[in-house]
């Protein structure tokens, strides 16, 4: 239910920051002469905005209370972002670059607000910005829809076989003569088994309920709350349980040291031969070199990734030479209107945290 309000309040502030009713910034409340501080520009604050491409939407909200500073390079040189942290009291961290001690220590001891732009924040050391008290927070939820009507394009894709079948034409191998030619996985009837079953996870399972699917699985670490299984015919699972009786296995949970590899050869060996895998998630949740042997042994029938291990992916890797896996660049949340509303939310985590008033949405 809690997610559900956040859900809505987030997708609001993305629609319009200005609607009443929403539990705006304290910093954006009429005047705001509370904060006794004054800065070059008459700002309360200095804000370092760390991407010269964030949103506008985050960036106008910012303006209004914070004197902004922007790194101008991309890819990010990490120099100057180190040398325009400096002094500043809040960052809207735009990127996925190590968000760290460097980083923390170039900035101050003044630093009182962090938000990243992103709903994983494996690039950033928690740890260490927790032990400096600093409020952290990122933007889950705005993205959810964004990447779960990507990870239905995958599992449609990987099931049947886009790829191969581009190639084909590609290759002048138009052999449709054949009655079994390119032939596909179903996806009505199936079982789709969730390896995390958050926001994301439950945005893609809504979306596959109108595929006409048997049953939802799911292993996560807590069961998610009754009315969320009921609503989605969903069983918690233990996760060999999940592989051995999967149709579909969507990766959809963060990136933890727990989760760090646990998609390897023991865990494909124990997966249908039919089975097809998606990863939304983060690339280094699966071991990519079992997942190629795996693939290319046809001990499962087909990948779809939207991350991979590294990123950027090298065009030489050997994963790209197989026919029955569809990659793409990280483009799960890539949307104008999800990127805004990413924006937004960063924004106001930010402005929040420089008041002192809970974040929106905090990462700890
Ligand atoms: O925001 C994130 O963490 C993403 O990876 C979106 O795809």
């Amino acid at each position: 239910m809690l997610n559900r309000f956040i859900g809505l309040s987030a997708a609001i502030v993305g629609r319009s920051s200005r609607i009443s009713g929403f539990p705006f910034s304290p910093l954006l409340k009429a005047g705001n002469q509370s904060q006794n501080r004054t800065m070059s520009a008459g700002k309360a604050f200095k804000v370092l905005v760390t991407h010269p491409e964030v949103p506008q939407e985050g960036i106008d909200l910012l303006k209004e209370n914070c004197e902004i500073i922007q790194v101008q390079s991309v890819p990010i040189n990490r120099a100057e972002l180190l040398e325009k942290i400096r002094g500043v009291d809040g960052v809207l961290w735009g990127g996925h670059e190590p968000l760290n001690a460097e980083a923390l220590d170039a900035a101050g001891p003044q630093l009182k607000s962090i938000s990243t732009m992103s709903a994983g924040i494996d690039y950033v050391d928690v740890p260490e910005v927790k032990r400096r008290k600093i409020p952290l927070g990122h933007t889950p939820t705005v993205l959810n829809t964004a990447v779960a009507d990507l990870a239905v394009g995958l599992l449609i894709a990987a099931s049947r076989r886009f790829h191969e079948g581009r190639k084909t034409i590609d290759n002048d191998k138009w052999e449709n003569y054949h009655l079994n030619w390119l032939l596909g996985q179903d996806i009505r009837d199936s079982t789709v088994g969730f390896y995390g079953f958050g926001g994301i996870g439950q945005a893609i399972a809504k979306r596959l309920s109108g595929f006409d699917i048997d049953k939802v699985l799911y292993t996560t670490r807590r069961r998610v709350h009754k009315e969320i299984e009921e609503e989605f015919n969903a069983k918690k699972v233990d996760f060999d349980t999940l592989l051995a009786e999967s149709d579909f296995v969507v990766i959809a949970s963060p990136l933890t040291k727990d989760t760090q590899g646990v998609f390897n050869a023991t865990a494909f060996n124990k997966m249908k031969q039919t089975a097809v895998l998606v990863n939304i998630a983060r690339g280094k949740i699966v071991n990519q070199d079992d997942l190629y042997e795996a693939l290319k042994s046809n001990r499962i029938f087909s990948a779809g990734l939207d991350v991979t291990d590294p990123e950027p992916l090298s065009p030489k890797d050997k994963l790209l030479t197989l026919d029955n896996v569809v990659v793409l660049p990280h483009i799960g949340s890539a949307t104008k209107r999800t990127r805004a509303d990413m924006s937004t939310i960063a924004a106001h985590n930010v402005l929040r945290g420089l008041a002192g008033e809970p974040m929106l949405s905090p990462a700890y």
